[in-house]
């Protein structure tokens, strides 16, 4: 326990300095990992045979940062029960200030037109997101990524600060690429339920084909650089107090130097975006009227140790110093009914904000 105790200390220390680190922990590991960058410096990935911690934006025509592994300092910790890391009841006093009324009308028309865009043939699946702010007091970062530790044990759980871009923390349940001896594994994921005491649930016929629009996307866009191509049967999983679809895929990367490649043909996935992919990213863009940001990017370990682990930046935040940001979203097909869509968005919100 005292070993548990100085590491957050040292990393309260770090947090005081205003470096840009990231601590994080791999989906059901129990090692959690700090990068602390020596200097301020914004460096960014070019090449995708960089080497160290990348945080991608959304949006393909932004920067994305790497904290690059011989600029950086990196220690751990094995925590065996993440029970024992968090035991705060009341972290910090939050307040929704986005005027939920009006986001709600918004979000509404936003899925409708998206429904009718949809019906006109012009797209199968767009991903529609929002973002709402909540002002906070007496908010302690790192007692929020310990409850998340704890709360989302099958998460890539993160917090992630760099000073000329902010701070970000969030649980994803996606992963967008693991590569290890070229051994390659991906996931499609979609469709979302409440998760009530059971994963022996049924799924309807839209949040099936939602989620297939995934699984088929990920294979058309695999086939030329990955061999010994596997899928399984899709299955549901449980992410906090949610359940989702997925399917795992894995293969055989044909070489190395295509990583890049492949990386940049799966991001963004229809799980996050849409298909036809240009179409749908388009459509985002103009349509949402906010940044998404680091919302809906990837972020983890690029060519470290041999491995690739990356993940996609869902159900995150977005820290300033009074306010948080949380980013929302949901895919809308043509089955999609627009007030079952807001729902699902408010579901999710509270889910987030009980970490905070
Ligand atoms: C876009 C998000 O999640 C994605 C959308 C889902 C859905 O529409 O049901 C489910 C999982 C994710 O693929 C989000 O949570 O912000």
């Amino acid at each position: 326990m005292q070993e548990i105790t100085l590491f957050f200390e040292k990393i309260e220390g770090i947090i005081n300095s205003n470096l840009p680190f990231v601590v994080y922990r791999k989906p059901n590991e129990n090692l959690v990992t700090v990068i602390v960058q020596n200097t301020t410096k914004m460096y960014t990935v070019n090449s995708f045979m960089e080497r160290g911690f990348v945080f991608a934006p959304f949006n393909k025509k932004e920067a994305s940062i790497i904290f690059p592994a011989n600029k950086t300092t990196t220690f751990s910790i094995t925590i065996k029960d993440f029970n024992e890391v968090s035991n705060v009841e009341q972290n910090a006093k939050t307040k929704i200030i986005s005027d939920l009324e009006k986001e709600k009308e918004q979000h509404i028309l936003l899925t409708q037109k998206t429904i009718e865009f949809i019906e006109q043939k012009a797209a199968e699946k767009i991903v529609i997101s929002r973002k709402e702010t909540i002002k906070y007091s007496q908010l302690k970062v790192l007692e929020s990524f310990k409850r998340m530790l704890k709360n989302y044990q099958n998460a890539m759980v993160y917090l992630w600060f760099h000073p000329n871009i902010g701070c970000w923390m969030g649980a994803s349940p996606e992963r967008l690429i693991h590569i290890q001896n070229n051994q390659f594994k991906t996931m499609a994921l979609a469709a979302t339920q409440a998760y009530v005491d059971t994963t022996n649930v049924t799924w309807k016929q839209k949040e099936q084909q939602e989620q297939q629009f995934v699984t088929n996307y990920i294979l058309n866009t695999i086939e030329k650089t990955i061999d010994t191509i596997k899928v399984s049967k899709p299955y549901t999983i449980k992410a906090g107090s949610l359940l989702h679809i997925r399917t795992d895929i894995t293969g055989k990367l044909t070489s190395e130097k295509m990583l890049g490649e492949l990386v940049n043909a799966l991001h963004p996935t229809p799980a996050v975006c849409g298909v036809p992919k240009q179409i749908a990213t388009n459509f985002i863009v103009e349509n949402e009227n906010y940044h998404r940001k680091f919302y809906t990017g990837y972020l983890g370990e690029l060519n470290v140790h041999k491995e690739t682990n990356l993940y996609v930046n869902l159900r995150c935040m977005e820290v300033e110093s009074e306010t948080i940001a949380l980013y929302i979203g949901g895919g809308i097909t043509k089955d999609s009914v627009a007030e079952k869509e807001w729902n699902e968005t408010v579901f999710k919100g509270e889910i987030m904000k009980t970490i905070i």
